[in-house]
């Protein structure tokens, strides 16, 4: 379970003490995510959420974090807020973490993905890339094809004991990646985690995006790459082509693709397989001893960069012809 630091009542009246929100009625640590703390907490006043950052965030990124959320929320994007305290710093310390208030962001994540999942998905996101446009800071991206190597050897050559031959094949793959990782293509304020589990729904309608904690300056249509991965495989390993056309066809309604970003969505999408298989992976191997975070399987993106190795161009995902 996501709560990695205890917050003991003394410590969460004393932080809460420091906000308009009324006492605190409840406060209860929320079972999902694998990176931070978070706490769903009731006030008198209203539902909130409580996060305290843990290792992967570095304190220094937070402003570019929090003020997104935000810049976007300022444009219309359906996001939580981060609250301000009487001092009017939304971002202060509890149990010797870094911390901040959220309000709370109605909907449920999607537990099985349907059509009309990634039809909402491509429209939220390109309205995101939209109004991230003139967003004032920006963040490099941390975990791009410069990463991976270093990341991969990190592990050590332990990726083998996932499964035999593994070191050698993703060090080829990145061969491949860093010799044809597109160069110029149009950038702005990308998401770069936008999962299933960090999108919400109500009905068949979208009603809000978390989790800006990997955001930071890429190219856009990385994005799409990696909703290409995280929403339009099936359970058995299948792509869905459907659920493909409608992530993008809905996007392009939103946002212009040129002709170099769709060129390039096979290669950015063995990126993006590579991205998330890579940090299963060192997760995985990493993993502590009766650690109460279940790690994600690496294999399931094993899978999905074989399937990208296998597409000759764009129309494998149903765009580009
Ligand atoms: N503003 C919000 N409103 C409602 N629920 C929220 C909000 N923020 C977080 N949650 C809840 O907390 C859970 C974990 O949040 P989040 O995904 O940000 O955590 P994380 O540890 O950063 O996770 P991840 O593993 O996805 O990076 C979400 O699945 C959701 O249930
Ligand atoms: N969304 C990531 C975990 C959080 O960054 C994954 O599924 O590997």
């Amino acid at each position: 379970m996501a709560v990695y630091t205890e917050v003991t009542d003394d410590d969460l009246e004393s932080f809460v003490a420091d906000y308009n929100v009324g006492e605190v009625l409840a406060c209860k640590g929320i079972a999902e995510g694998v990176e931070n703390s978070n706490f769903f907490l009731q006030t008198q006043q209203d539902s909130f959420i409580l996060t305290l950052y843990e290792k992967r965030v570095n304190a220094d990124d937070l402003p570019f974090f929090l003020e997104l959320m935000e810049h976007l929320a300022d444009r219309g994007i359906r996001c939580p807020l981060p609250v301000n305290g009487r001092d009017g710093q939304s971002l202060r310390r509890l149990s010797g973490r870094p911390a901040a208030l959220f309000t709370f962001l109605e909907g449920m994540w999607p537990r099985k993905i349907h059509p009309f999942h990634c039809a909402e998905l491509g429209k939220a996101m390109a309205q995101f890339h939209v109004a991230g446009l003139d967003y004032g800071r920006t963040r490099a991206n941390n975990l791009t094809v410069g990463n991976w190597r270093p990341l991969l050897e990190s592990c050590g050559g332990r990726g083998d004991e996932v499964k035999p031959g593994l070191t050698d094949f993703l060090a080829r793959e990145l061969d491949f990646l860093e010799a044809n990782w597109p160069k110029d293509l149009p950038r702005g304020v990308i998401h770069a985690d936008m999962f299933p589990d960090n999108v919400f729904y109500r009905g068949e309608s979208l009603s809000g995006i978390i989790d800006f904690y990997f955001a930071c300056t890429d190219f856009l249509v990385y994005d799409l790459a990696i909703c290409l991965n995280a929403w339009c495989f099936e359970r058995d390993g299948s792509f869905n082509m459907t659920k493909a056309k409608l992530l993008l066809g809905h996007y392009r309604k939103e946002r212009a693709l040129s002709k170099a970003e769709i060129d390039a969505l096979p290669v950015l999408a063995r990126g993006a397989a590579m991205r998330f298989l890579l940090t299963r992976l060192y997760d995985w191997i990493n993993h502590p001893e009766g650690a109460f975070v279940k790690p994600k399987d690496p294999m399931e993106y094993l899978r999905y960069l074989t399937f990208h190795q296998s597409v000759t161009g764009p129309s494998a995902y149903g765009i580009g012809e």
